[in-house]
Parts: C-alpha cells; sequence; structure tokens
C-alpha cells in the first residue's frame, strides 16, 4: 500500500480519490515540520498546503517520490532539498484563481465603502457612522492589476466588465495583457485607484510594495493584497495609512505579526485568514487536482505541472 502524507486537511474528495487508487492518506496533526518529518519515514508522497515543506523534512524522507503542493504559490517548499532527494514537486497553477480573483473583489468593495466598519459601528449600536461615512464607488475608475496570471486576469476581466474600471497592468513577462495598457509599475502606481497584487513571491518580488512605491501612489488609493505577505512592506505601509496616502487595504495574507501590530488600528485595513482559495467549489477542485498529481506520479508517470521534471529522466 503506497502512503501520501496530508500536512494540512484538504478536502475529503481529494482523500477518496487517493484511497480509490490504492493510496492510503495519513493526516499530520499539526503542520510544524518536527511532526512532518516523524510521519514521513514510509510516505511515498505529500500533500501540503502553505505550510509547504522544509530541509528537515525532506531529511527524514526515505521513499519519497512527489511533494504535491494544494494551490499555485510553491514558495514554501524547499526546492533544493527536494532536488537533491531526487523528490518530484508539481503545484495546481490556475485551479483555485476564480475564487481567489473574487475574494480580491470582495476586499476592494468592503474597503471602498468600509463594509466591515459599518458592521461594527450597527452592532455596537453607535450613532453617526452614516453620517460621516464618506466612501466611493469603484466604477469607472482606475485599476492596477500587478501580475497578469490567472487571477489577475479573472480579476481585471471582471473589474472591466462588472465595473467599466479602465485596467492598467504591470506584469513585465506577461505575454500578452487581453489589449489592456502595459504600464510600469511607476505609471500604474501614479494613476490606479485600486491597486491589486497577484504575482508570486521570489526575490524580486519581496517588498515590492515598499516605502518608494507608497510613496507614488495616487492618494486614495486601495491596495488589496491576496498574493503574498513579503509583496508588502507593512512598517512602510501602515506609515502610508497613518499618513491618510491611502483609503485603506484588503489583506489576505500578511506577516505572523502583522495581527498583534500596528496594522490593527487602521479601521481602514481588513484582514481576512489567507482565505483566497477557501471555497467550496476551489477546495474540492484543488484536492482533487492534488490527488491526481500524487496518483501519476506513483504510477509512473510525470504531473503535467512538474515543477523540477528533469528530477526523474
Ligand atoms: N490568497 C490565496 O489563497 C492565494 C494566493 N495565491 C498567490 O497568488 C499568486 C498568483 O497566482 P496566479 O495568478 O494563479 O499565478 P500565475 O503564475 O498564473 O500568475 C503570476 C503572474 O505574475 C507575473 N509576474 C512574475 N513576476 C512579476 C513581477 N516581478 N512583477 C509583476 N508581475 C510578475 C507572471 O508573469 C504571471 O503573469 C501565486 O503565486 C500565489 O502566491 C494564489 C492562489 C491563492
Ligand atoms: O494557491 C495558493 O498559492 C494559495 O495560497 C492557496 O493555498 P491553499 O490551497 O488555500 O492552501
Amino acid at each position: 500500500m503506497k502512503t501520501c502524507l496530508i500536512v494540512q486537511p484538504i478536502h475529503s474528495a481529494g482523500l477518496d480519490l487517493l484511497r480509490r487508487n490504492g493510496i492510503e492518506p495519513r493526516l499530520a496533526p499539526t503542520p510544524d515540520m518536527a511532526t512532518v518529518a516523524a510521519l514521513l519515514p514510509g510516505c511515498d508522497a505529500v500533500i501540503t498546503r502553505d505550510a509547504g515543506l522544509k530541509a528537515e523534512a525532506f531529511a527524514a524522507a526515505d521513499r519519497l517520490q512527489i511533494v504535491v503542493i494544494h494551490g499555485t504559490g510553491h514558495d514554501s517548499v524547499d526546492k533544493a532539498a527536494a532536488a537533491a532527494k531526487r523528490v518530484l514537486v508539481a503545484n495546481t497553477p490556475g485551479v483555485n484563481a476564480r475564487s481567489v480573483a473574487e475574494l480580491a473583489l470582495g476586499l476592494a468593495l468592503a474597503v471602498a465603502r468600509g463594509i466591515p466598519a459599518a458592521d461594527r459601528s450597527t452592532r455596537a449600536g453607535a450613532p453617526g457612522f452614516r453620517e460621516s461615512a464618506r466612501f466611493t464607488e469603484l466604477s469607472g475608475k482606475t485599476a492596477l492589476i500587478v501580475g497578469w496570471g490567472a487571477i489577475g486576469r479573472d480579476l481585471g476581466r471582471m473589474l472591466d466588465q462588472a465595473f467599466g474600471m479602465r485596467i492598467l497592468v504591470h506584469s513585465p513577462r506577461a505575454p500578452e495583457t487581453g489589449g489592456y495598457a502595459r504600464v510600469s509599475l511607476a505609471e500604474g502606481l501614479a494613476e490606479a485607484d485600486l491597486i491589486s497584487l497577484h504575482t508570486p513571491m521570489r526575490d524580486e518580488t519581496r517588498n515590492l510594495i515598499g516605502a518608494e512605491a507608497l510613496a507614488q501612489v495616487k492618494p486614495g488609493a486601495i491596495l488589496v493584497n491576496v498574493a503574498r505577505a513579503g509583496l508588502v512592506d507593512e512598517a512602510a505601509l501602515d506609515r502610508a495609512l497613518a499618513e491618510g496616502r491611502l483609503a485603506g487595504a484588503g489583506l489576505d495574507v500578511y506577516s505572523e505579526a502583522a495581527p498583534q501590530g500596528p496594522l490593527v488600528r487602521h479601521a481602514n485595513v481588513i484582514f481576512t485568514p489567507h482565505l483566497g482559495a477557501t471555497t467550496e467549489d476551489a477546495l474540492r477542485r484543488v484536492a482533487e487536482a492534488a490527488a491526481g498529481h500524487v496518483i501519476t506520479a506513483l504510477a509512473g508517470g510525470m504531473p503535467e505541472t512538474a515543477l523540477n521534471p528533469e528530477v526523474r529522466p
């Protein structure tokens, strides 16, 4: 019997698919790497989410053939350790894009209309919220999409088709922009009323939105980050918010320290706990796609989305 370690819970549809193909899922009780390393000996495959798989866990692997990242971003898996152990790494790109784009849209609207603050005020029975509210429409305004991939494209089209927004695209390597204007980051920041981040986390994108970028934003812009925490310098964002340079920010991803840090004092910052792909629809699709990659690899095949196919000549 082959075994697949499930580092963080996934939709039961993926677990059922594994079992129907003779692969036993083994569920880690917690995703910390010491626990994962203790469970890895004897496992043929791993499915992991944002906890990834780190070098200390790879060190414990004795028959591991494939690690599948449940999702798109693969920054959480140690690729060098995988290569050293000749373990395939695959992800499920694009499968969750619609859910993530919908959350980005939701965060943009929630900031634009102060929905969480309005809810808190209503529940507290506090008077005067309506009278003091000064919010804005998205319609007819300009959106900058940073990273024109599966999610950025989906969001850009929704903002265009549903709100008539002018779409600017900053994505240096994207082959096409669907006819929308391609801009430098500085040009986009200067013009956009909504800035939405959809690039992978890499060395080159770390702190992409830092003090320099935030000094260039159009006053009153909204920032949405549903990509990765490291794209935004949180101290610089805190200063920009304190100085009133932004209307607010919607953050699905943020540093571990953020919920105890200065950003929470801003009522116009909305946090969601990495919920972009957490819909019944996306969770089911991604779990099935991840299980499919495990089944393919353990049968001797190459998953279409393998990130390091060279480990198996
Ligand atoms: N909050 C959540 O639950 C989720 C977050 N994500 C994050 O969103 C990211 C994007 O996801 P997808 O759109 O599916 O990926 P994708 O790979 O389809 O698109 C990424 C795009 O970013 C562009 N890009 C790369 N470097 C860039 C740079 N320096 N500046 C501007 N653009 C750059 C690429 O050319 C590509 O067009 C993922 O890497 C992941 O980190 C993805 C899914 C769920
Ligand atoms: O796809 C991604 O990169 C994500 O961040 C979503 O991850 P998840 O499927 O929710 O574990």
